[in-house]
């Protein structure tokens, strides 16, 4: 059996980055930008009021001028003005020549065609100046998952395609004669198939395109079926028949299909028949099938592996610290992900971590990381968890 860290390093070298493909700005949001892009544009495209006032030369309580015309946004005054002239002007409107600055409205008085300036006379000029936010050029820098600021952004630097890495796909089996799928009917010895649904949450979550496909019966010929729809996946993932039991067929029959198996087995709790390798042009992962074991091998494998292929680089799933709210036991010999809720006075792992149980992993907000043999903790001791 192997580490989790040395699993994780496994996976990361089987997991090839994508291709770029252009997509439209409005479906970029979520995606990961593959290549840095430059402005095209200046921003703002001249010297622009920041709010609705008079433009003027200068301005002083008692200074009195004429109002010789108007700049709106979209529509600027077209002059010059000179001393003793003032422009009407609003937000974001183009400052017209020989102004320095707009003095907002509340603080002039105005009778027909002239306005004076009051002594209630706001700070600053009030002026964006010209390419002030960005210039041509300027970069908006890859990788990164792209928020709905950058798309902002991108936007206002008239970026209207955006490269992105494709998204992984991801092929997700579920193995097993007991599964019926959700809706069903399922027979007296029958449970309805969880796993693959909570795995396409978690995928779809991390910006992979997962594909469910067929249930596989507990037999060679079923398995080979469907492992034959994979089509051109670039993760395949099974669940289930990943352990030593007499129905669990899943790594011998995709040996027999091409697998290159990289491992089997992690020193892990849950997730410990977790298998790898290389099938055709796919990656493969072989997750167990308890429940809680397969999300855990989610949350924990796949989603960096997800990561990595989208370009973000090879690292595991982010870890904060906290206090335990609650004592913990001695830790045996693999490494145990408890789940736990994340509470304001810390971290408190369930009574029972039975990993059938998706009501307690549904109440989780996080997974306690407890090495290999750790003694037991007492509560107030720091110990790190993986948050969900
Ligand atoms: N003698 C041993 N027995 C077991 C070992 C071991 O080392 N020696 N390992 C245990 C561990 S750890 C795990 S985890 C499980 C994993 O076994 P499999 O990957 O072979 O999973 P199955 O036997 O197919 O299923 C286990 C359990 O999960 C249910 N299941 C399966 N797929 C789904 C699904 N898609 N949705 C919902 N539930 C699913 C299945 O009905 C079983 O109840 O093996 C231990 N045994
Ligand atoms: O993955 Mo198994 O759940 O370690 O019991």
């Amino acid at each position: 059996m192997i580490s989790v860290s040395e699993a994780l390093d496994r996976l990361f070298s089987l997991a090839e980055p994508l291709p770029t493909e252009d997509v439209q700005l409005i479906e970029a949001a979520g995606r990961v930008l593959s290549r840095s892009v430059a402005a095209r544009r200046d921003q703002p495209p001249f010297a622009a009021s920041a709010m609705d006032g008079y433009a003027v030369s200068e301005a002083a309580p008692g200074l009195s001028f004429t109002v010789v015309g108007e700049s709106a946004a979209g529509a600027r005054y077209l002059g010059r003005i000179g001393a003793g002239e003032a422009v009407r002007i609003f937000t974001g409107a183009p400052v017209p020549e020989g102004a320095n600055i707009v003095v907002i409205q509340e603080d002039v008085d105005r009778d027909g065609d002239r306005i004076t300036i009051t002594d209630r006379l706001g700070q600053g000029d009030n002026i964006r100046a010209y390419g002030n936010d960005f210039r041509v050029g300027d970069t908006v820098s890859a990788p990164r998952v792209l928020t709905p600021q950058d798309i902002a952004l991108l936007a206002s630097m008239n970026i209207a395609r955006v490269p992105v890495t494709r998204r992984p796909k991801v092929a997700l089996i579920s193995t097993g004669d007991e599964l019926v799928m959700p809706g069903e009917e399922p027979g007296p010895d029958q449970i309805i198939a969880s796993n693959t649904f909570g795995l396409h949450a978690l995928l779809r979550q991390i910006g992979a395109e997962p594909r469910l496909l067929p249930i596989a019966g507990d037999s060679e010929a079923s398995l080979r079926t469907v492992f034959g729809l994979v089509d051109d996946a670039d993760l395949v993932v099974t669940i289930g028949g990943a352990s030593v039991g007499d129905h669990d067929l899943v790594a011998q029959v995709a040996e027999a299909m091409g697998l290159e198996r990289s491992f089997h087995k992690v020193a892990m709790r849950p997730g410990k028949p977790l298998m790898s390798g290389r099938l055709g042009d796919a990656m493969m992962m072989g997750l167990p099938g308890n429940p809680v074991s397969a999300m855990v091998c989610g949350h924990i494998f796949i989603a960096p592996v997800i990561r990595a292929m989208l370009g973000l680089g090879a690292a595991p799933a982010e870890r904060k610290s906290a206090v335990l709210a609650a004592p913990v036991g001695p830790n045996g010999p693999r490494e145990h992900y408890m789940r736990a809720r994340v509470t304001p006075d810390g971290v408190r792992a369930f009574e029972r971590q039975d990993s059938s149980l998706l009501s307690i992993l549904g109440e989780a907000g996080g997974l306690i990381v407890r090495p290999p043999r750790d003694p037991a903790r007492e509560a107030g001791e720091t110990v790190e968890y993986v948050p969900f």
